[in-house]
């Protein structure tokens, strides 16, 4: 039987350390580290993360802004909300709450945030300096998952990786992390046959968005088992991940659960990562 791994407890860790730093930098250079978050359109599961996100960047004595747009709000517009941001230097870490109405290029968004004040990690300069193996922000949830990872003393070296999904956001930077750390990193996706690639995986991290689409039994007996996935069952509303998580736990030697995994742990380091950039703000152009 898989051990749970508590990613609720381990985030509420990582907050309160950043709580301690936030302290001390209050009292040592009068610097309260700022977060503003920038929410499009009423879709309800923005709404809810964006309210996680400002409670825990509260909790930990940030100052937090939520800027609220209406769906038809204009790419100009919001791209100056962006640049506003980006000038204000109260704001230390910018996070344009995704996906975004379709007539606005996120791409075009995402790249006008300023690179040292990129919450997510998501700007292509931090982006690719992540690909060459340089000190940048890094995106959250793989962040989170490489925590949980230490947390339960799991050393990637040596290790066979398979991240199933090869998403910007998590996919992708995910198996970069995996490879940096010396694992041997496999990519899956639509096109990948699945069953035979995650049999072979020894950690297995799974970001796909498709309820249990990975079945126990395809797991490797002992094997460690991430689960990003976040969907809402339609006949009780309640969260399921993208793996079959009973017939998961049979198999695997530690499991995350969904929720309490890996979406708090995304939480926790939007909210160092945000404090990093504040941290980053003292020394100019450190960056
Ligand atoms: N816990 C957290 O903090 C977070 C959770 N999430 C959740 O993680 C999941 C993934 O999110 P995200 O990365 O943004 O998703 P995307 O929709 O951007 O990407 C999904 C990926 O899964 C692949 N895929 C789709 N269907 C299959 C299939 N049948 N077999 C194999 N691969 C498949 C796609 O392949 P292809 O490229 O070939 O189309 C794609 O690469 C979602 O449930 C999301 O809600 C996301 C962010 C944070
Ligand atoms: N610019 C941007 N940055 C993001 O980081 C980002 C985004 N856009 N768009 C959407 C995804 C999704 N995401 C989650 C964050 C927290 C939980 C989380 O806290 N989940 C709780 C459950 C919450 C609940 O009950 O609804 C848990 O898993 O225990 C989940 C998912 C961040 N994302």
């Amino acid at each position: 039987m898989a051990q749970l791994i508590d990613g609720k407890a381990v985030a509420a860790r990582v907050r309160a350390e950043v709580k301690a730093e936030v302290d001390r930098l209050k009292v040592e250079r009068g610097l309260v580290p700022g977060l503003a978050v920038v929410r499009v359109g009423e879709d309800p599961a923005s709404k809810t993360y964006v309210t996680g996100k400002k409670k825990a960047a509260e909790e930990v004595g940030f100052h937090s802004w939520e800027h609220h747009r209406d769906s038809t709000v204009s790419q100009d517009e919001l791209l100056a909300l962006v640049h506003r941001l980006n000038e204000d230097p109260a704001v230390h870490g910018i996070l344009v709450q995704l996906p975004l109405p379709r007539h606005i290029d996120a791409d075009v968004i995402i790249s006008a945030v300023r690179p040292e004040k990129d919450a997510d990690g998501f700007h292509p300069m931090n982006a690719g300096s992540l690909l060459l193996g340089r000190a940048a922000t890094r995106p959250c949830t793989p962040l989170g998952v490489m925590r949980l990872l230490e947390e339960i003393g799991c050393e990637p070296s040596g290790k066979r990786a398979v991240v199933v999904g090869r998403s910007n956001i998590v996919g992708k930077p995910m198996a970069l992390m995996l490879l940096q750390r010396n694992a041997t990193v496999t990519v899956c996706h639509s096109k990948s046959d699945l069953p035979s690639e995650v049999s072979r995986a020894d950690i297995l991290v799974v970001a796909v968005g498709v309820r249990e689409l990975v079945k126990g039994a395809w797991i490797k007996p002992g094997a460690v088992v991430i689960d990003v996935g976040m969907n809402r069952k339609e006949e009780d509303n309640k969260l399921v991940g993208d793996v079959e998580f009973a017939a998961a736990s049979e198999r695997a030697s530690f499991i995350t659960p969904v929720p309490g995994g890996v979406g708090p742990m995304t939480i926790a380091m939007l909210i160092r990562n945000t404090l990093e950039a504040a941290i980053r703000s003292l020394v100019p152009s450190s960056y």
